[in-house]
């Protein structure tokens, strides 16, 4: 579904990061791991379009996508993006809040799906509430919920778990597993709360300074050297 190669990505003259080949499969949950600072929302800015990669190659669904393409376009090819901080439109009610997800959509497909308010059962008692009346937990599932009106083929997650309470987390981490049990997404799920994100994972990637220092599937990833990776 996604498959990177040697891409690099700079803030004007200071590179981040470093020749990050790896590839994300649909019915899969690629985790991507390090510590603070070591590139990972970069990546994923890079994936999504929200900041150009500077160099290497992006295929998304057997598709070469070239590096200035914009952010609304890699949307409507499949990109669902759920920024870390949510980006939840304060303003706005939750109902508002999913419906920008249309704008990647037919206008014949402009409705919200069941499935959406199944899965978070909380936004549809709230749907009239404002986006920024919600708890942040709340607000995380809002935010999972616009990227999935969507209709992504591929799901970035950037810490999805970060400052949320454990029955949240709890429910956030079935949402995953549903949506990889259904098949037809890659998720790459950016986490720092390791035991979330080591019993999510099909696959391991771990950068440190802008660089990919582990890349392997599940049964490939020994818990303790990847624990021990990740806290470098
Ligand atoms: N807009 C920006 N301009 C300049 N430098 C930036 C910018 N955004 C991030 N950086 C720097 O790029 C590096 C990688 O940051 P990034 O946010 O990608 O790391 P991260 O692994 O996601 O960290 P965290 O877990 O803290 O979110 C850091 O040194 C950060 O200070």
């Amino acid at each position: 579904m996604l498959k990177l190669e040697n891409l690099t990505l700079h803030y004007g003259h200071s590179q981040i990061l470093y020749d990050i080949s790896m590839e994300a499969e649909s019915g899969a949950v690629t985790c991507l791991m390090g510590t603070n600072g070591v590139g990972k929302t970069s990546l994923l800015k890079a994936i999504s379009g929200t900041h150009a990669r500077s160099g290497g190659d992006m295929v998304l669904n057997g598709e070469t996508v070239a590096k200035s393409t914009p952010a609304h376009i890699l949307a409507q090819m499949g990109v669902g993006y759920v920024p870390q901080g949510r980006d939840v439109f304060p303003l706005m009610t939750v109902k508002e809040n999913l419906e920008t997800g249309f704008a990647c959509l037919e206008r014949s497909e402009h409705r919200i799906p069941d499935e959406i308010y199944e899965l978070f059962p909380v936004l549809k008692e709230m749907q009239n509430r404002r986006g920024g009346d919600l708890s942040g937990g709340q607000q995380q599932q809002l935010a999972i919920a616009r990227a999935l009106i969507t209709k992504p083929k591929l799901l970035l997650l950037d810490e999805p778990t970060e400052g949320i309470q454990p029955n949240i987390i709890k429910q956030i981490g079935e949402v995953i597993k549903y949506l990889r049990e259904r098949g037809d997404m890659a998720i790459v799920l950016v986490e720092q709360f390791f035991d979330f994100g080591y019993e999510l994972g099909d696959h391991f990637v771990v950068l440190t300074r802008g660089e990919v220092v582990h890349n392997a599937l599940r049964a490939e990833t020994e818990r303790d050297a990847l624990l021990a990776k990740v806290s470098v």
